[in-house]
């Protein structure tokens, strides 16, 4: 029986020795009793330097010398102080360091009863890469299904739905709000005259020029085509249409220089203001008889539903 222990023990230590995973026994005033290699490089230390070391001797040289461990605090006692806490709080515990090289370690603390703790460290880094490029790469996709993508600005349907929280909000707070559809005059014409691609540049522009107009809590997004919707909460029906005029205002003074011709356009705007009880839907449909209107009073023009009595 104490032969097979004894030839398990002896593999053991042989694969111990090989493995790229390290393995390091703490005793319990918490200094280092034995590890194998890959536990002493993780630390940046030798095996025989790192052999009764204590785990803040190993902290504190990680801090002192920029090696090891990443420490993020300027206080490396206080540090220690707290890591210390939740040592040996657990009888098993798992948890990821990262270290100042840039790679990640999962480690996992088991405690005897008697206080040793045996600690073992697996590289994770490739892991956590994948799961970094994972991230971003649904964040990409996330900020894609969202944004236009010629403008850069919400596209309908996170504009929708945006507007719709926003509604639900000012209705809790009985807050006014406005919504402007605005659409371009004549565009068929410009795209007619300069060309498609000029006709983007057009669009892009001036979904650059209005955004630096709006506050940052608007909502400003490309409802299709060259028509566009600006969400004004908490606004009186006074200052949306001066949101508007100023709107209108100024991209009919702008002479926009695009591949060597200049272009100007004018917008009609339709203003529609929400009642408590207002649904989006409806905020579109009157926002789009005033768009009606405008064009119909000969385009460049501000049209507000019912005017500011409503
Ligand atoms: N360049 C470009 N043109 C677009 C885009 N989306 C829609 N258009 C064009 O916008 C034009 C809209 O034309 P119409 O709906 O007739 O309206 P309009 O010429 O602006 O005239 P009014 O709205 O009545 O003043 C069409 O020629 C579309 O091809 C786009 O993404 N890029």
């Amino acid at each position: 029986m104490n032969r097979g222990l004894d030839a398990l023990t002896t593999n053991i230590a042989k694969f111990l020795a090989t493995s790229s995973d390290g393995y390091g026994i703490f005793d319990r005033n918490d200094k280092l009793i034995g590890c194998n290699q890959a536990f002493a490089e993780i630390f940046q230390y030798s095996h025989d330097e790192i052999i009764n070391q204590s785990f803040a001797d190993i902290a504190r040289k990680s801090f002192l010398t920029k090696q090891g461990l990443k420490i993020d605090s300027d206080n490396i006692e206080l540090w220690i102080a707290h890591a210390l806490t939740r040592r040996r709080s657990q009888e098993f515990r798992v948890f990821e360091i990262d270290l100042i090289d840039g790679r990640w370690f999962l480690l996992s603390e088991q405690t005897l009863e008697n206080g040793d703790m045996l600690t073992q460290a697996r590289d994770i880094t490739k892991l956590k890469i994948n799961e970094r490029n994972l991230s971003e790469h649904s964040i990409k996709l996330h900020n894609l299904a969202l944004t236009d993508e010629l403008t850069q600005i919400a596209n309908r349907r996170s504009f929708i739905e945006s507007v719709k929280a926003e509604i639900s909000r000012c209705q809790r707070q009985h807050a006014n709000m406005a919504f402007l559809l605005i659409d371009i005059d004549y565009f068929k014409k410009v795209n007619d005259t300069y060309g498609h691609f000029a006709g983007d540049k057009v669009l892009i522009t001036m979904a650059k020029l209005i955004k630096t107009m709006l506050r940052e809590y608007d909502i400003f997004g490309r409802l299709g085509g060259e028509e566009f919707g600006i969400f004004l909460a908490e606004t009186s029906c006074q200052t949306a249409q001066e949101v508007a005029e100023r709107i209108r205002e100024k991209i009919m003074q702008t002479t926009m220089e695009i591949d060597g011709q200049s272009i100007n356009v004018t917008l009609s705007i339709g203003i529609s203001i929400a009642a408590q009880e207002c649904k989006f839907e409806t905020l579109y449909k009157e926002a789009d008889v005033a768009l009606y209107e405008a064009k119909h009073a000969g385009r460049n023009k501000v049209v507000m539903i019912n005017g500011c009595a409503k």
